[in-house]
């Protein structure tokens, strides 16, 4: 099956349960897991017609777990001594954002050489793919399971935690009309805000491509 094949076909699925779900639970919020994770968040959006903070993806806190492993491994600490930050897409082209991520309170970029880092960017981008050739058949489930259940904690318990999600963008980052991964705060309401951060024109140079990225897809499917 092509990229465009599962698009098309995840499509299908996720605007039918999503339907189906909302005939049932009017008032849900909705954690979005599917692939392709941002394209298939704005279909469920679209399906559902919730509003926006009621519909929110599962990326960017695997995307920075697996960050803060990697982090971890190569200079040896405890991986809770590592804070890392992952923006955009859950694609190639998300951004792993090296400055705003941390060893005990400590930039990376003070921290590790730059060899290093490009290195852990590099494997961050990829991580989805490196289990996926080790299971074969199958997907990451543990570390999405462990994501999933810190972001319903977080709605559940109205917690107004900040974690790294996609939501839907209408100017924020300078993207508009977009679900895309960016940090929120989350609580009872769903996606209570979007915290922007100041980003070099680097960073956001790489976001606006993971955002035309993402945006190609959801113009394949019109939503
Ligand atoms: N956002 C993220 O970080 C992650 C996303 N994923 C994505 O989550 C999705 C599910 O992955 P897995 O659970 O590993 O796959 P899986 O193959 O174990 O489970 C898929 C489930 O969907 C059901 N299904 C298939 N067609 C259906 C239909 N028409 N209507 C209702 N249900 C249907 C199947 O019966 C099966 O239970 C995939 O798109 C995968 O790429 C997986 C891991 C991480
Ligand atoms: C499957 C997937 O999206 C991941 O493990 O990152």
């Amino acid at each position: 099956m092509s990229r465009d094949d599962l698009l098309r076909k995840n499509y299908q699925i996720v605007s039918s349960v999503t339907r189906q779900a909302m005939e049932h639970s009017p008032d849900a919020i909705l954690v979005v897991v599917s692939n392709p994770l941002d394209a298939m968040v704005q279909t469920a959006l679209r399906a559902s017609g919730l509003p926006k903070a009621r519909v929110v993806g599962m990326a960017g806190v695997l995307d920075s777990a697996r960050m803060r492993a990697f982090i971890a491994a190569e200079v040896n600490v405890s991986v809770d001594n590592v804070h890392a930050f992952v923006l955009g897409g859950h694609g190639d082209d998300m951004v792993p954002l090296p400055r705003y991520s941390t060893v005990a309170g400590i930039p990376l970029p003070d921290f590790m050489s730059e060899e290093a880092i490009a290195r852990i960017v590099e494997r961050t981008r990829k991580g989805g793919g490196e289990i996926v050739a080790y299971l074969k058949t199958g997907s990451a489930y543990y570390a999405p399971s462990a994501a999933i259940v810190e972001m319903v904690d977080a709605i559940l318990k109205d917690k107004k935690k900040i974690l790294p999600c996609t939501a839907y963008l209408e100017g924020e980052y300078g993207v508009d009309g977009l679900s895309l991964g960016v940090p929120v705060k989350l609580g009872r309401s769903g996606v209570e805000e979007v915290i922007e951060i100041k980003l070099t024109p680097d960073e956001q140079a790489a976001l606006d491509r993971s955002a035309a990225a993402v945006r190609e897809l959801t113009e394949k499917i019109g939503v």
